[in-house]
């Protein structure tokens, strides 16, 4: 049967990238992109808003959630300092079977912890499995509808401290109306715009930065 779409990624990965070079495997994914077939990685352009913000916060403990095919879990480990985590959460097997074999191409394995199954599930677990006390930084880029009840169930869950940062993919397109409204009205959170693109594409896309104030 004909391959999927994240086995054509993972194979341009092992094709040319190196082993073990994190920036190699994200450019390999970024030109398999480009030049052959899009795919929803939070892409070049708006990843180095992402590298930014992960730099300035320098997490000890991050949580992802969708994995996808691993381009912003290895994006973002590779920046991480030494013995932080990285927990990344992704419901669907095949793609996590995908995300894990990106991560050991890239030689991130002991900075990152991939989760199968569904976020709504797992938030309540992660101090009891990982013995997690708060979140550092939280990435938000899995469907768009679960943007909201996930942020309130971190919440609700005790996984936010006081300046804990959520970076939101896609707040423009496709769109999460629902979390960007409760977010930029919310006393308890400080929020900002950083205007961009949709990944591999001229069509305004953007990361929504929010600071947890307690
Ligand atoms: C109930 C389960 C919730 N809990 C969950 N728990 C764990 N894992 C979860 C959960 N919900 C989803 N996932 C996983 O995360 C991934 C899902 C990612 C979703 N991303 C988009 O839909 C998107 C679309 C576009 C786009 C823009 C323009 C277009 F024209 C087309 C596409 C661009 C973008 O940058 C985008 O990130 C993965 C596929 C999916 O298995
Ligand atoms: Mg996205």
């Amino acid at each position: 049967t004909r391959s999927t779409r994240p086995q054509r990624l993972l194979a341009a990965v092992q094709k040319n990238a190196t082993r073990g070079d994190p920036r190699s495997v994200v450019s390999a994914i970024d030109q398999f992109c480009r030049q052959k077939e899009w795919a929803m990685n939070v892409g070049d352009e708006k990843g180095c808003i992402l590298d930014s913000v992960v730099s300035e916060t320098n997490p000890t403990t991050v949580l992802e959630l969708g994995t996808y095919c691993a381009y912003s879990t290895v994006r973002i480990a590779s920046l991480l300092p030494p013995h932080s985590k990285l927990i990344t959460l992704e419901f669907n097997p095949d793609y996590a079977k995908i995300a894990r074999q990106v991560i050991a191409w890239a030689g991130l394995q002991d900075k990152i912890n991939l989760v199968e199954g569904a976020s709504g599930d797992l938030i309540p677990k992660m101090k009891e499995m990982f013995g997690v006390n708060t979140f550092d930084l939280v990435f938000l880029d899995h469907w768009k509808d679960r943007y909201l009840p996930d942020t309130k169930l971190l919440e609700k869950c005790g996984l936010l401290r006081k300046g804990t940062i959520l970076l939101a993919d896609n707040v423009i397109c496709p769109g999460t109306p629902d979390y960007l409204e409760y977010i930029r009205n919310s006393p308890q959170y400080e929020s900002r715009y950083f205007k961009s693109h949709l990944e591999y594409t001229k069509v305004e896309d953007g990361l929504e930065k929010s600071v947890f104030l307690g």
